[in-house]
């Protein structure tokens, strides 16, 4: 991947608005249209470097991964069933050995610090199952989501319902009683009550019909265009590209391609390989 960095090399072509949730690097975003990615990926944002690990003693799933995202960016790890897909995000958050390799989130090398501790830092993670508190209301659920907060939240929580309008209108229902896109919507929103500097989603559109994965996608760029770096996992690979900035394909827990959305997408062995030709 090269890239022709300009003004700001942490802002994507999509046209970010400033909401103010995340505060990548510190800072608020301004818009920058018309720049393209950074590529320089050993100075990302948020980089697992090289990440060699498994799950407790057990055999090494990933081999010398890397998966990087800059603000702005929307970044898709893609690949087959068990490739390690779910296992390089959770490296990434903390949940497994990092044999070898680093993790690094603005410049701070965080390889050895907790789950806990990584969202304290900035790192929002929407698991893919059991992410939202089923017999609370939607409001409730973004409450919870800023546990870690002292300051006003009710400014964050707004700028979630703007993102997502349909959890105002049932905010004082059981989360568990909405239909499952808008259950991941809470699930995002509980996320971003922490004001993240970075969003993590494993599979947000496991389960849903395709016209809920499109709406769930449109979501997302919503919040990439705020300024959010978005990392996610997604089975749904082809569609998923399309709105990536960055892909990573692995294979067996190693980079096998990597490219940007539409590299990926025109890519001949990606296509017959993974993409059902
Ligand atoms: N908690 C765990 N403990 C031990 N091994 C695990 C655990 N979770 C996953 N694995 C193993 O790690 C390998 C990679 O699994 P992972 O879930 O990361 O793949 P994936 O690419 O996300 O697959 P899928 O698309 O099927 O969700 C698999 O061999 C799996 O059995």
């Amino acid at each position: 991947m090269s890239g022709s960095d300009t003004a700001n090399p942490y802002q994507n072509d999509r046209g970010n608005k400033d909401l103010s949730i995340g505060k990548p690097g510190g800072g608020t975003l301004t818009a920058s249209p018309g720049t393209k990615h950074a590529m320089n990926t050993s100075q990302a944002f948020l980089i697992g470097d090289t990440m060699t690990g498994g799950y407790g003693n057990g055999p090494d799933i990933l081999h010398a991964c890397t998966i990087a995202v800059n603000p702005g960016e929307i970044a898709v790890i893609v690949g087959p069933n068990g490739a390690g897909k779910s296992t390089a995000m959770k490296a990434v958050f903390g949940m497994l050995n990092v044999r070898q390799g680093s993790v690094r989130l603005d410049g701070e090398d965080i390889t050895d610090l907790s789950p806990q501790a990584r969202v304290a830092k900035g790192m929002g993670f929407v698991p893919q199952t059991n992410n939202i508190f089923a017999s609370m209301t939607v409001e409730e659920n973004l409450e919870m989501g800023a546990f870690i907060r002292r300051d006003d939240i009710r400014a964050t929580m707004e700028q979630v319902y703007h993102l997502f309008p349909i959890l105002k209108d049932k905010r004082r229902q059981p989360a568990g009683e909405l239909s499952g896109g808008q259950r991941q919507q809470v699930a995002v929103g509980r996320a971003l009550m922490t004001q993240p500097k970075v969003l993590m989603l494993d599979e947000p559109t496991a389960g849903v019909s395709p016209i809920v994965m499109d709406e769930l996608f449109d979501r997302i760029i919503e919040v990439s265009r705020t300024g959010i770096p978005i990392l996610m996992v997604e089975q749904n690979a082809r569609q998923a590209l399309e709105i990536a900035d960055k892909g990573y394909v692995l294979v067996q827990g190693r980079n096998a391609h990597t490219g940007t959305g539409k590299e990926l997408l025109a890519d001949e062995q990606v296509r017959r390989s993974f993409l059902g030709g």
